[in-house]
């Protein structure tokens, strides 16, 4: 593709005088390390450095033009110059790869909570219904039998349309996107037209990104409000507040998810340790349904996915096939054991996550609840005291730990969590005194996440439940710069090794 056949598309977001040269382009790059023969490189001033600095690399590299925020009129190659890369960059993506959102049906999902689950949800529905399902989300980018780890809930642009662009080529039909909420605010899916967005709930979390929760939610929106297709349906949970006001205040379509009057509900309802059971309800019919997964935030998790199935034309049968059939890693997921203990391994790494998990956990299993987590690394330190202060309220013992530190002291973000708990009603346990017949309601410190699990798992009688809570899926624990191998659920298997 000609660059001018790219440029075309930019409208409002040219900021100087096209170049006469007319190169041809066979790739777009966002960073230099990347750029081979051929390339247009986008230069993206970013937080932690600005990628004008890299123009030379990039040349050097193979570059046959340059686009970027900065005027230039000295590079050896054609510069355009931008008021926006990033969202430059989106544009001349869908360009280059031409518009693969349109040659399939996408589903985008959005919500502090419960993303990963949805996109497994619909995922599962979508195979039911006999379609060829993709998905690009937390745990992984998915389609046709092959899987790649990811690194992000949602790439950036470029990797998007190219992800895409793989997926309609491999006969996907039906693709679901988690969009985060730096996502939406860094327009990496400026681009991208959805033929259904949900969104799932609104809670603290990224305030170190996005600074209050108005802004947060701002950010959220724009995936209602930019990014539909034509007559595409905004699924909105109604179970939350915030859910409620994005329905009253969107335009279009909006399918309403969770709410009796609306177009999809549930009741009947019975949750149970090894999943929920109840009826779906539309204006016309009643189903019913079941799902191995548990507690109430699954129900707004099953319904959300349900209600974007239905929106684009999904028959209810396939619907409640899918429901049946879906399994997320790390979610809930339960560690067998010949010790008589509930064992189980989630991602909650949000206080209200924490809060769902462990309220769920607690009516659902008898015996006593020991809970272990700890808060991430460079990541929203106003949440550490709160959901320490969740996970001492609803365990009869927390241990608290690291969960992954990266650049900050483990000890540090432990400071920054214990002032969240109650003293008065948790007892503080030194570890070393803690034992199997603990009987005071109380937590402990373990900054080691390993030894943690070992006193967690060894603390629990038969019939007692421990929860590992926070890392789910994740293979890694990050401290300082170092990416080291670890899994909870492996580590809870050895902790009941060593303990029988
Ligand atoms: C806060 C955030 O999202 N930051 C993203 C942002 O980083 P940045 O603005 O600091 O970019 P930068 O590192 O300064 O680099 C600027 C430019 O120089 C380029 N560069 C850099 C070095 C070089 O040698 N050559 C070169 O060209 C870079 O490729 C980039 O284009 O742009 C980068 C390039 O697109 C992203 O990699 C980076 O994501 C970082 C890794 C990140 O951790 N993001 C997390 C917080 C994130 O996005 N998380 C959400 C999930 C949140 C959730 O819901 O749980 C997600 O969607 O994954
Ligand atoms: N609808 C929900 N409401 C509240 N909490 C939820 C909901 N769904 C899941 N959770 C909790 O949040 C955790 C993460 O769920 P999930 O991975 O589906 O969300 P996510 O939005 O993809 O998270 P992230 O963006 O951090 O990857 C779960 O392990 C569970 O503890
Ligand atoms: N996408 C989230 C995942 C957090 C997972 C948790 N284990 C942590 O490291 O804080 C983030 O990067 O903020």
């Amino acid at each position: 593709m000609t660059l001018s056949c790219l440029t075309n598309t930019l409208g409002d977001l040219l900021a100087g005088p096209l170049p006469d040269a007319d190169p041809c382009v066979s790739a777009i790059q966002y960073d230099s390390r990347k750029v081979t023969d051929g390339a247009l490189f986008v230069a993206i001033p970013g937080e932690a450095v600005d990628g004008h600095r890299y123009i030379p690399e990039a040349i050097a590299s193979g570059a046959v033009a340059v686009m970027g925020e900065l005027p230039h009129d000295d590079l050896a190659v054609p510069y355009i110059q931008v008021t926006d890369s990033r969202k430059a960059l989106a544009l001349i993506s869908a360009t280059h790869y031409d518009h693969p959102a349109d040659r399939l049906t996408l589903v985008a999902v959005t919500g502090t909570n419960g993303k990963t689950t949805v996109a497994y949800i619909l995922e599962s529905i979508f195979a039911a219904a006999g379609l060829c399902p993709g998905v690009m989300g937390t745990i992984s980018t998915r389609f046709c039998g092959r899987e790649e780890a990811s690194a992000m809930t949602t790439p950036e642009s470029r990797d998007i349309q190219d992800t895409l662009a793989r997926m309609a080529a491999a006969g996907v039909t039906h693709a679901v996107m988690e969009v985060s909420s730096h996502a939406l605010a860094l327009d990496r899916v400026a681009g991208c037209a959805f033929d259904a967005a949900i969104f799932t709930n609104l809670t603290q979390d990224h305030l170190d990104y996005h600074g209050t929760m108005e802004i947060y939610g701002e950010a959220k929106k724009r995936l209602f409000e930019e990014h539909r297709k034509e007559g595409a349906a905004a699924v909105i949970n109604m179970a939350n507040e915030h859910g409620r006001n994005l329905a009253e205040t969107l335009s279009g379509t909006v399918f309403t998810v969770g709410k009796e009057t609306g177009a999809l509900a549930a009741d009947r309802i019975e949750v149970a340790i090894d999943g929920i059971k109840g009826e779906f309800v539309t204006p016309n019919e009643r189903v019913p349904f079941a799902s191995g997964a548990t507690g109430r935030y699954n129900l707004e998790n099953i319904l959300c996915a349900a209600g974007a199935a239905l929106s684009v034309g999904i028959p209810m049968d396939a619907v409640v096939r899918g429901v049946a059939a879906f399994k997320v890693p790390g979610r809930l997921e339960r560690v067998p054991n010949p010790c008589g203990l509930h064992l189980f391994v989630d991602y909650a790494h949000t206080p209200d996550a924490l809060e769902n998990v462990l309220s769920t956990l607690r009516h659902l299993v008898p015996g006593r609840l020991i809970c272990v987590f700890g808060c991430g690394g460079d990541r929203d330190r106003t949440k550490r005291p709160l959901m320490a202060g969740i996970g001492a309220a609803y365990s009869d013992l927390a241990v608290v730990t690291s969960d992954n530190p990266r650049s900050e002291a483990p000890e540090k973000i432990i400071e920054d969590m214990v002032p969240g708990i109650d003293g008065e009603t948790s007892f503080r346990y030194e570890p070393e005194r803690l034992s199997k017949e603990f009987s005071r309601k109380g937590y402990v410190v373990v900054v080691d996440r390993r030894e943690a699990i070992g006193l967690a798992v060894a603390s629990a009688r038969p019939g007692d439940t421990v929860l590992v809570a926070g890392k789910g899926h994740e293979t890694y624990q990050i401290i300082g710069t170092q990416r080291l191998d670890f899994d909870d659920r492996k580590e809870v298997l050895k902790a009941v090794e060593s303990t029988r």
